[in-house]
């Protein structure tokens, strides 16, 4: 049983740290709004789990100097207690420091205990006139809600969003609103057995395991494959030593000795780029890990050297080495870094340091329809079940978010509001974003004809359990076989069925469909392997107008708004008809030096590549070594030991950067792998890849071959209409060029077949 001591120690650890992370962040220097652009912008019930992470992290560290590791579990059931607001735990607290809060807290309906001194602290500083409180909203985020637990709904208040919409028109059927309240923003009803939660994937994911309604929701940690993390101090510490006792590489060394594609890049022979295209907008949909952000809310600048002691703990910049032929040195006595904050801590207990997935981690399309119920609202029309779109350049784009600071372009070439934030990183995304867009639309007008009196709610959530059947087929029918051998797709039940063949029975309740830290910092991302620097924009004729350079374009969306060279269409053509690069270790010259680089000014941007090995160090990855043995793969002691999954070439370059094979960071160990006969990848890359997809079907209660009790779900007709579904109809249907097109969407060399000859979804069959 725990000790009073125990709880007076917790408690102590716990305002000593809070103390130590507020004093930590008053010192840190604010960043003008838009000064730091970054794709990894985290909302603010991200923001509210950072403050509480550091928190548990600090304290992690003055429990465990005093009295050892041994303390952390019961530390935890502490916590615990004081979490549930246990008040008999509280009356126990002694300590005069710790009256006023205790008092005080008395009211707080926050179930985070450590958050809830927060606001406390917060409120009394603006009673008190101090400054340094309130966190105001970071740049272009618009209004993200997200949910923490059950507790999410109340904590949420008027000031923190904006004021609500007024709310759809109550329904029959279909009707996601919170009946307390009636407000969508707040949510679906937190009893899992409510009815609605057999008709309707909430869009955080709550609910959707109904014996743990929290478990792969927006805003919720991450898992790890071996249960592990390699951090030094066994807590939070980046890797930063060879197992020879040598420090390890900088990232950027490695990125430039082992990722760097020169001057004769491996185009793919047969798979074209709308392959990477499509593995990005699946990334975006399933994953979205928030950098830390500066206690008011606004991003760090990591970008010197000396950031991780002038700025704060969260920066990780990565050193240039000196004779760097892009990222030069700063001045003859100044070394250049790369800019990099680290993964938000969401650590909620006492213990190793947590990232966590602000998206929903289910294939739901989080980046049509959003990842929190607020940020769901800013995409829809609620006029018919529509989606919301600007017009005013003759055809459709997502609607423009004029307040998004992260944006590069300016007035009048806004950046655009989606589902993810990171719609407009570059231009390649918008055509799909678009294309999904009209594709709700245009069920949504096919469904309000056929169901008249059916209202927007109604027909938004029947199209939306539509549309996201269509993309999970398509992920699972048409982007995974490409990627992954037949025998993988097979080993881990990722084929979809044919027509005829009934429902899927592999739901299990036990199956935790959240992302993996490995898939997430390391394996998915071989997808930047796979972009080109130059982007071709296509007419009907397959005649390139012209190309466009990725590096000149991240976070710019100018391309998007150029009428002549065909507005978003011709970019799409442009996707299907060139080739992608190479799955391999080499990324294109932007990827490696100019992600958010502002036009005109060399360096100011970062090496992606460097990016995801520092990210995977940050996370707390293992090297690439110690996940062999989930493919059965041999353990390795010498470099000799890779000789049969890594080609004689691979291996010497390897041994150029690395001391050890023990050290290999997981990205470039991946990366590097030979690949299998089949597939575009090497066995541990495929496995890591193949087992999240696994989780993503058979732990969604909603997956659209599913019959599961008290779901509602489609009956086996219906799961055949979706069978029958291609992505190239889709393209078919929401484009003016588009006539003919692939057989085998993501074949590069693909026959072709007219537009009329692919038979459109039967959607009267669904209702
Ligand atoms: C032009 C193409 C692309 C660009 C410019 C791009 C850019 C980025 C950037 C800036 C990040 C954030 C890195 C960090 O801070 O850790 C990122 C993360 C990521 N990317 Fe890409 N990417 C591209 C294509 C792809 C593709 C094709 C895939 C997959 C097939 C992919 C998968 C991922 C994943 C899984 C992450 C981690 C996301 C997260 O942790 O939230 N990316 N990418
Ligand atoms: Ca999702």
């Amino acid at each position: 049983a725990v000790t009073d001591e125990t709880r007076q120690a917790v408690q102590d650890a716990l305002f000593q740290a809070l103390n130590s992370v507020d004093s930590a962040f008053t010192s840190e220097p604010s960043v003008a709004d838009g000064a730091i652009i970054s794709s990894q912008t985290a909302n603010e019930e991200s923001k509210k789990l950072q403050f509480t992470g550091d928190v548990l992290e600090v304290a992690t560290q003055i429990l465990i100097q005093k009295y050892g590791v041994s303390i952390l579990p019961d530390a935890n059931e502490v916590l615990n207690e004081l979490n549930a607001g246990n008040t008999e735990a509280r009356k126990k607290r002694s300590a005069d420091s710790l009256e006023e809060v205790s008092m005080e807290d008395s009211d707080s309906e926050e179930s985070n205990f450590v958050e809830g001194l927060r606001q406390k602290r917060q409120s009394r500083n603006r009673r008190q006139g101090g400054g340094g409180g309130g966190r105001g909203s970071s740049g272009g985020q618009g209004s993200h809600g997200g949910r923490s637990g059950e507790d999410g709904r109340k904590k949420r208040n008027s000031a923190e969003n904006p004021p609500p919409p007024p709310p759809p028109p109550g329904g029959k059927g279909g009707d996601y609103s919170n009946p307390q309240t009636n407000q969508t923003c707040q949510g679906p009803p937190a009893q899992c057995s409510d009815p609605v939660h057999d008709r309707i994937r909430s869009i955080t994911g709550y609910c959707n395991n109904r014996g743990k309604p929290t478990q792969a929701n927006s805003v919720t940690a991450i898992r790890r494959l071996l249960g592990t993390t390699s951090y030094t101090d066994g807590l939070g510490a980046i890797r930063n030593t060879s197992v020879t006792g040598a420090p390890l590489p900088s990232a950027r060394q490695i990125s430039n000795k082992l990722h760097d594609e020169g001057s004769s890049p491996n185009f793919s022979p047969s798979i074209n780029h709308l392959h990477m295209q499509i593995g990005q907008f699946i990334a975006h949909d399933i994953i979205f890990m928030p950098s830390s952000t500066a206690k008011d809310g606004s991003s760090l600048n990591c970008t010197s050297c000396s950031s991780p002691t002038t700025v704060s703990s969260n920066c990780a910049p990565i050193p240039a080495p000196a004779d760097d032929k892009y990222f030069k040195p700063v001045s003859s006595t100044e070394a250049r870094c790369i800019r990099l904050t680290r993964a938000l801590n969401g650590q909620s207990g006492f213990g190793v340091r947590t990232q966590i997935d602000q998206n929903s981690h289910y294939l739901d399309m989080s980046s049509v329809y959003g990842s929190s119920d607020c940020e769901a609202r800013t995409v829809r029309s609620f006029v018919n079940g529509q989606l919301a779109t600007y017009n005013a350049m003759g055809y459709a784009l997502p609607p423009q978010a004029k307040n998004d600071s992260n944006c590069q372009s300016t007035n009048p070439y806004y950046c655009f509001t989606a589902g993810d934030f990171r719609n407009s990183l570059h231009p390649g995304l918008l055509p799909l974003h678009t294309v999904f867009i009209k594709e709700h639309n245009r069920l949504a007008v096919m469904t309000k004809s056929a169901k008249p009196s059916w209202n927007d709610e109604q027909i938004y959530q029947f199209v939306r359990r539509v549309m996201v059947a269509q993309w999970q087929h398509i992920v699972y029918n048409e982007y995974l076989p490409k990627l992954l051998t037949d025998k993988y797709m097979t080993d881990f039940n990722l084929k979809t069925m044919k027509p005829g063949a009934g429902a899927f029975t592999g739901y299990s309740t036990s199956m935790n469909a959240a992302l993996s830290g490995e898939f997430a910092a390391a394996a998915f991302r071989f997808g930047h392997s796979q972009s080109r620097q130059d982007f071709a924009r296509q007419d009907a004729s397959n005649k390139t107008i012209k190309t466009y350079d990725l590096g000149y374009n991240i976070f710019y969306t100018d391309e998007l708004y150029k009428v002549s060279s065909g507005g978003w269409e011709t970019m799409l053509m442009g996707l299907i008809k060139t080739a992608a690069m190479q799955v391999d270790r080499y990324a294109s010259f932007p990827i490696r030096n100019q992600l958010f680089e502002i036009r005109g000014k060399n360096a100011s941007g970062v090496d992606l590549i460097s990016v995801n090995i520092m990210r995977g160090r940050d996370v707390g990855l293992l090297p690439y070594v110690k996940y062999r043995s989930l493919v059965g793969l041999t353990s390795v002691n010498t470099w000799n030991d890779l000789s049969s999954t890594f080609s004689a070439a691979n291996l010497a370059a390897l041994k150029t950067v690395y001391a050890d094979p023990a050290d290999i960071d997981l990205f470039t160990g991946l990366v590097m792998e030979t690949p299998l006969a089949g597939g575009q990848l090497g066995p541990t890359a495929s496995w890591i890849i193949a087992e999240q997809f696994r989780a993503l079907k058979t732990g969604d209660r909603f997956y659209y071959e599913n019959q599961v009790a008290n779901t509602v779900g489609f009956t086996p007709q219906q799961i055949d209409v979706i069978r029958r579904v291609k992505l190239a109809k889709i393209f078919c249907q929401n484009t003016d060029i588009i006539t003919s097109i692939n057989t085998d969407m993501f074949d590069l060399n693909s026959s072709q077949v007219s537009c009329s000859s692919i038979p459109d979804i039967d959607l009267n069959k669904l209702f």
